[in-house]
């Protein structure tokens, strides 16, 4: 039915425009400081505005659309009722049909047109409500991981020793299928080696580390752990032996053991404490008052960027992976808090694979190999001399580049 289906469609518009205005809200709320501190509550405000007028315009159009379709079906309902009064009429007249059978026709009609009147309604909301449902239906339908939800399912059945290799690895976002962000990518990297990635921005290096990580799996070509490809392996045995430290560490709500605690779940306090000393944040922790029972995040103490990296590496360093993933942080720490943080990398790096997403190319020059992305494609590789050796590669580029910004 033609109507069932417009109002399935407007039901369904209006639950995503309400979920649009719920985005505002939150991100507004989330970032209220920024909201601030740009002076932007007006224009925040009229944003909502705007797409909650939306969400009630699709309500409205929704509403006639449903009082259309009732009017009809009533219009319809009535007029039969008023075709069966008349012919009744002229029946009695012509004395084929006496009064009374006519009136206990007309109320039998009553009431099973009444019972039938509700009828559009229920269907219209109906529609309505299988409308609203099918964006959870969808969601519902979607195949998720392949992941135990056993508590502290921290067992590894298949050891990785760190052999990493991109075998001519082609991927593109789902969300963005036309877009190829990774054209063919090709390297090894041996168990114990340092491998950076460097390259503009957008050329694809933080991609990378989601495919080793098995957050999205590529069109083309495959990722081989010691190997062998990685769907040989369960996502959790892949995921338990690759740790990421992020550009930006995410501390949980909650005391500063527990956020390194993260890294393997049943570690005891002696082996977190340990990581700590070996994450050079030891010490900053017990300067606190209530030492490793420090409640850090949202309501917690605000931790500095180097003292959130180095909690970042404790939590790695307790989780004793084959593989690393560094992601370095854009911003830029004092020169105590770089050198501090400098060391726990390396104590992190020690006697396992490390990918190393390099910002600051100074950081890299003892990599074993260095991979020069650009907008998808490896265009350069080798180690900091070969690579600087090259009068006309990115690499020496971009090297003279920061050599000169540091030095201005
Ligand atoms: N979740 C996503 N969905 C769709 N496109 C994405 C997604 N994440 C990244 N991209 C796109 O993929 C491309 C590569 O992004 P990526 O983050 O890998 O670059 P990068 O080299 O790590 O950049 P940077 O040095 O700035 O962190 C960009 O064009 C980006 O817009």
């Amino acid at each position: 039915m033609i109507f069932g289906r417009f109002i399935r469609k407007l039901s369904r518009q209006a639950q995503d425009k309400l979920g649009e205005s719920n985005t505002i809200v939150e991100e507004t709320l989330q970032g209220i400081a920024n909201v601030k501190a740009f002076v932007n509550e007006a224009y925040e405000a009229n944003r909502y505005n705007k797409i909650l007028r939306n969400v009630v315009d699709i309500a409205v159009k929704g509403a006639k659309f449903r009082g259309i379709f009732a009017s009809f079906i009533v219009f319809f309902l009535f007029g039969t009722f008023v075709g069966v009064i008349w012919y009744g009429s002229v029946l009695v007249h012509n004395h084929e049909l006496d009064f009374g059978e006519l009136t206990k026709f007309i109320f039998y009609s009553i009431f099973a047109g009444a019972a039938m009147g509700s009828f559009p309604d229920l269907y219209a909301n109906l529609q309505k409500a299988v409308g609203a449902s099918e964006r959870v239906l969808e969601i519902l339908a979607e195949k998720g991981e392949d992941i135990s939800m056993i508590e502290n399912n921290n067992q590894v059945d298949q050891p990785i020793k760190g052999d990493l290799t991109f075998d001519n690895v082609v991927f593109a976002y789902p969300s963005r299928p036309e877009l190829t962000i990774l054209k063919g990518i090709s390297f090894d990297a041996a168990a114990g080696q340092k491998v950076a990635i460097v390259g503009p921005s957008g050329s694809g290096k933080s991609t990378m580390a989601s495919l080793i990580l098995q957050f999205y799996h590529p069109q083309n070509g495959s990722i081989l752990f010691d190997g062998r490809t990685a769907d040989e392996y369960s996502i959790t045995d892949i995921r338990n032996q690759v740790a990421i430290v992020p550009q930006d560490v995410l501390l949980f709500g909650g005391s500063i053991l527990e956020n390194i605690a993260y890294g393997r779940l049943n570690a005891s306090k002696e082996d977190i404490i340990q990581a700590a000393k070996r994450a050079n944040a030891h010490q900053f922790i017990t300067s606190f008052p209530e030492g490793y029972e420090t409640i850090v995040g949202e309501r917690g103490v605000k931790l500095s960027g180097g003292q959130r990296q180095r909690i970042a590496i404790a939590r790695a360093l307790l989780k004793n992976p084959s593989i690393l993933i560094l992601d370095e942080a854009t911003s830029s720490l004092d020169s105590e808090s770089e050198r501090l943080v400098q060391e726990a990398l390396e104590e992190l790096m020690k006697d396992r694979t490390s990918i190393i997403i390099a910002h600051r190319l100074s950081t890299i020059r003892e990599a074993d190999k260095i991979i020069v992305l650009e907008k998808g494609e490896i265009i350069e590789s080798g180690n900091h001399a070969e690579l600087i050796g090259n009068e006309q590669g990115l690499y020496r580029y971009l090297s003279q580049l920061q050599f000169e910004t540091q030095a201005g």
